[in-house]
């Protein structure tokens, strides 16, 4: 199942101040349908504060955020997530306890009217819904490569596959956009190949936009079609990988950082 009705992100002149300090300064961006973004800089650079806002957790002081159609500037965050944008936190967000199939159940839940994990009466209906939601996540599970895992409590899974099945849970809610805050943080080489196969794989197969931030140029190389580089707060430079990787501010801004 492809989502055909993926609608362009266009952010513009996002500004936000926290007191004395602007953490993001008049920035644009735009995501094109189905295309995978990476919002990258050094520390402090502003991503986190984009994504708060793109998810609705913050307001912006000034700019303004739509999603085709849908203005999604002053939206709370449970009105932004059904429109269609899903998001994953950089710790772990996982019911331990729960298997992996039922942890992708929650994800489901903004889907379902009989609520599937509590479908105590087992009214026909109810139990017909559960089946093509366990059915539909399972499904998920396939792209992103945890189908093995299914029957095993998350808590008992080694650090990288919980992490794909947070990304499966996010993709249960069929997200039109995707936000990944730092989806290979802390883990080890087969693990960010695994994590990368399974994100560009969810992306092939279910046709959504993804923007992740990430710290790592050659993961963003091998993974972005297009980059948007933030430092201090404002955009310095956005295009493809290639090009963003040789801009003299983006060489000077990551410098910076190791000096
Ligand atoms: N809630 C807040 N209150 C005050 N200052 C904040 C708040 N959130 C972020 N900041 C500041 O805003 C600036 C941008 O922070 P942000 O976390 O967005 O950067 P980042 O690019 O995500 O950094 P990192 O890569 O270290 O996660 C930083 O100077 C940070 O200290």
């Amino acid at each position: 199942m492809t989502a055909t009705d993926v609608p362009e992100l266009v952010a513009t002149g996002l500004t936000v101040r926290f007191a004395g300090l602007t953490a993001l300064d008049g920035v644009d961006l735009t995501v094109r349908p189905g295309s995978l973004h990476a919002l990258i800089g050094p520390n402090g650079a502003g991503k986190s504060t984009c994504f708060n806002v793109l998810s609705g957790v913050y307001r912006a002081d000034a700019g303004s955020v739509r999603f085709g159609d849908a203005e999604l500037t002053a939206l709370p965050p449970h009105r932004i997530a059904a429109l269609g944008v899903a998001r994953t936190f950089q710790n772990i967000a996982l019911s331990e306890r729960l298997s992996t199939a039922d942890n992708l159940m929650l994800g489901r839940h903004r889907l379902t009217r009989a609520g599937v994990l509590s479908a105590g009466l087992r009214l026909p209906r109810a139990r017909s819904e559960e089946r093509r939601h366990r059915a539909r996540a399972a499904e998920i599970a396939e792209f992103v490569g945890v189908a093995e895992h299914l029957a095993v409590p998350a808590g008992a899974l080694p650090y990288g596959v919980r992490k794909r099945v947070e990304l499966a849970r996010a993709l249960c809610a069929e997200p039109r956009l995707l936000l990944l805050d730092e989806p290979v943080a802390g883990m080890n080489g087969p693990e960010r190949h695994a994590m990368a196969r399974a994100i560009r794989q969810a992306r092939d197969a279910l046709g959504l936009s993804v923007v992740l931030v990430e710290h790592d140029m050659a993961m963003v190389a091998r993974l972005a079609d297009e980059v948007t580089v933030l430092d201090f707060g404002r955009r310095i430079a956005a295009g493809p990988p290639d090009r963003v990787r040789r801009d003299p501010a983006v060489i000077r801004a990551y410098l910076g950082e190791q000096s």
